[in-house]
């Protein structure tokens, strides 16, 4: 089994407008991967590869430097939000059962002018890649939600009707860029990953990666690995979505590997987690009652919490 790539053209974000017409064969294509897999590949989409680099390479500018240069930015310093700023390595298990991810981040999840961003030794540029990255992939996002309404047979508007207030402090939208650093084996812990399994909290997310080391679990329970394939993104449904269409769209554990031993290099991944607007009451749209109604901002923050623990 492998991941489809689907030509998303007739959706492209170089094309101003797009009719429902045009994106009914889309649907088509993306439900049966959506509902299958669980994880499509978009080509043409209409983000270029040299905007996701500018993002990989500020970003890894900021990794690269000194703990106490990082420490400022440090997720929990900003009030207003619990889930933006620097995770640092192992501060997070996506898999409660192992050690600690092998991995940091950053999450951009508050757009305000007002807050602290990194600026001093070269990034400033920081906040602006961020910010314009962070709008491009909303864009996309909202393309992509109408598209799977369309492909549902429910009204077009219906995810875009809550997911209004994505970049605002009352939606948990966040792009996060990750690094994985070089990994020397003699210090690896048993069981330790770059990122455990685990599935995504939210509506989608979407993915730009740039090394190998993905792998998605199939309906078999076999894991199948998610090639870098230059000039696309991944995109995958994530839980919120899967309670709200009933399963008919599947959200799927996926982990990232170690690289093998002697493999010193790093890998870079960018990801836009989409979530619908805090208040939105999440309830499954074929009118079961298969999953309780819950918020979705309730919903996130029990999910975050979750996810950190002390290795
Ligand atoms: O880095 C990756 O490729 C995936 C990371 C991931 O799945 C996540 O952070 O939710
Ligand atoms: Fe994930």
């Amino acid at each position: 089994m492998e991941i489809p790539v689907v030509d998303f053209g007739a959706g492209s974000l170089n094309k101003k407008h797009v009719t429902d017409d045009e994106l009914q064969k889309l649907g088509e294509e993306l439900k049966t991967a959506f509902s299958e897999i669980g994880f499509v590949f978009l080509k043409n989409f209409g983000i270029s590869e040299e905007e996701v680099q500018r993002v990989m390479d500020i970003n890894k500018k900021f990794f690269l430097q000194p703990e106490e240069l990082k420490q400022p930015f440090s997720i929990k310093t900003f009030s207003q939000n619990p889930n933006h700023g620097w995770v640092c390595l192992q501060a997070e298990r996506l898999n409660p059962r192992r050690p600690g991810d092998l991995k940091e981040a950053f999450n951009v999840s508050l757009l305000r002018p007002d807050i602290t961003w990194p600026s001093s030794g070269g990034l400033q540029d920081f906040q602006e890649v961020q910010c314009s990255f962070f709008q491009r992939c909303k864009e996309l996002s909202l393309r992509v939600l109408r598209v799977i309404a369309i492909a549902l047979d429910f009204h077009p508007d219906v995810f875009l009707n809550t997911h209004r207030l994505i970049g605002t402090e009352e939606n948990g939208t966040t792009l996060r860029s990750l690094f994985y650093p070089p990994v020397k084996s003699e210090t690896v812990k048993e069981g330790q990953l770059r990122c455990g399994e685990h599935s995504d909290y939210g509506s989608i997310t979407l993915l730009f990666q740039n090394s190998e080391g993905l792998q998605v679990c199939t309906r078999s329970g076999e894991f199948i690995s998610a090639p870098v394939i230059p000039g696309t993104v991944l995109i995958n449904i994530a839980d919120l979505m899967q309670r709200w269409t009933s399963d008919k769209l599947v959200s799927v554990v996926h982990r990232v590997l170690l690289p093998s031993v002697g493999d010193s290099s790093t890998r870079q991944s960018l990801a836009f987690f989409v979530h619908p607007d805090d208040e939105a009451v999440i309830t499954c749209c074929d009118g079961s009652n298969k999953y309780p109604p819950v918020t979705a901002g309730e919903y996130l923050l029990q999910r975050l919490k979750a996810g950190y623990g002390s290795s």
